[in-house]
């Protein structure tokens, strides 16, 4: 019997740390047109001109501090989720893992699948909740690549999955292995995203930044919302957790550029926080299923260093879903 076809994808990472693939990393990812989405020209001038060549060096130096013998965290831990996830599906499918950006490209899987004569592809983007700069820009690029196909199977998308309860249950439990109580407040720090990308997902044109906390209830005007989808996330873990609301915050991490990014800023809570007499934070990063640059060094090393600056003591980060084996039935609930 033919083989159903399943496609995880994540963002994507460098071949290596250093500058030259990180350069060829930063150029790939940022000239895609629905992560910095203004006119090819100025993208080009933008990040040809200034981005990849100020930022690669530094970016560079990051990566060296979280690459380990198996390679880039990322890599790793997508290629053990999609290993575990054939294993777990057995013969009737074909799971292949491919990055947006960088390598296994998402051109290379789609040409394994066809070769293993699969009847039916699906495709789930890594990223719990739906922004048009990551899932959006895996979905296009899929079907750019399918529309050649002089046959094209069937097909189907995951959109997002910032609700599912298994996977907020890991969140959760990874967060209760430290013990909630020992913390004087908990962060869902998610990842950045420019507001002139969030409000461009409102289809009413009348909600997003229109209306008083706008992304506070997930319904149906702003369901396609990224940072509504954060705040549901966050929401539906600090149920779990049993957290009163004055105990956690949202706010978002990894700006890149001076265009207002959605706010608060991760790093200006730190210093609420700190103001405010905190002195141990515990932080979430639920925008990722593994284990990253953003929450390996972004959150572990440099708001521990800020914080600590600000007269805090510890921020602790929350593992993520990494190779959890009920993260791999959630992506096998997913498949099926
Ligand atoms: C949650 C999914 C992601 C969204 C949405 C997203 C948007 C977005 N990102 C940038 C710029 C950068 N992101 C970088 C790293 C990075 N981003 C994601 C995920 C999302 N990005 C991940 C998983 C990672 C880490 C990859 C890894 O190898 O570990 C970087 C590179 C690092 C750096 O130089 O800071 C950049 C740049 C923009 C501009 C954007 C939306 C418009
Ligand atoms: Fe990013
Ligand atoms: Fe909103």
């Amino acid at each position: 019997m033919a083989k159903k076809g399943i496609l995880l994808v994540n963002l994507g990472t460098p071949d290596s740390p250093e500058v030259k693939d990180v350069r060829k990393y930063l150029d790939q990812f940022l000239m895609d047109e629905r992560v910095i989405d203004i006119p090819k020209l100025n993208r080009t001038l933008l990040v040809k001109g200034i981005i990849v060549p100020f930022r690669s060096p530094k970016t560079s130096k990051l990566y060296k501090k979280i690459w380990n013998e198996k390679g880039s965290p990322l890599l790793y831990y997508s290629e053990q989720q999609a290993k575990m996830l054939q294993d777990r599906l057995g013969s009737e499918y074909q799971v292949e893992l491919a990055m947006r950006y960088q390598s296994p490209s998402i051109e290379g899987a789609l040409e394994n699948l066809k070769k293993g004569l699969v009847s039916s592809i699906k495709v789930i983007p890594l990223f719990p909740q739906y922004a048009s700069a990551s899932t959006g820009s895996v979905l296009q690029l899929v079907m750019e690549l399918l529309s050649k196909w002089p046959t094209i199977p069937p097909v189907s998308f995951v959109n997002s999955f910032h609700d599912n309860d298994l996977m907020l249950e890991i969140f959760a439990d990874n967060a209760r292995k430290h013990g909630v109580e020992n913390y004087d407040h908990v962060l869902f720090s998610f990842h950045g995203l420019p507001q002139r990308q969030m409000t461009k997902s409102d289809h009413t044109g009348k909600y997003c930044l229109k209306v008083n906390n706008c992304c506070e209830n997930y319904n149906n005007a702003n369901k396609f919302c990224y940072s509504a989808q954060c705040h549901n996330t966050a929401k539906l873990l600090a149920e779990k957790l049993e957290l009163s609301r004055e105990n956690y915050s949202v706010c978002y991490q990894s700006r890149l550029g001076k265009e207002p990014w959605i706010q608060p800023y991760t790093t200006d809570v730190l210093k609420k926080l700190a103001a405010d007499g905190k002195k141990r934070l515990l932080v979430f990063s639920p925008a990722f299923v593994a284990d990253c640059l953003e929450t390996i060094y972004e959150i572990t090393v440099e708001y521990n260093e800020e914080f600590k600056e600000l007269g805090g003591e510890h921020v602790q980060l929350v593992e993520s879903l990494n190779t959890d084996a009920r993260f791999i039935e959630v992506l096998a609930e997913m498949s099926i």
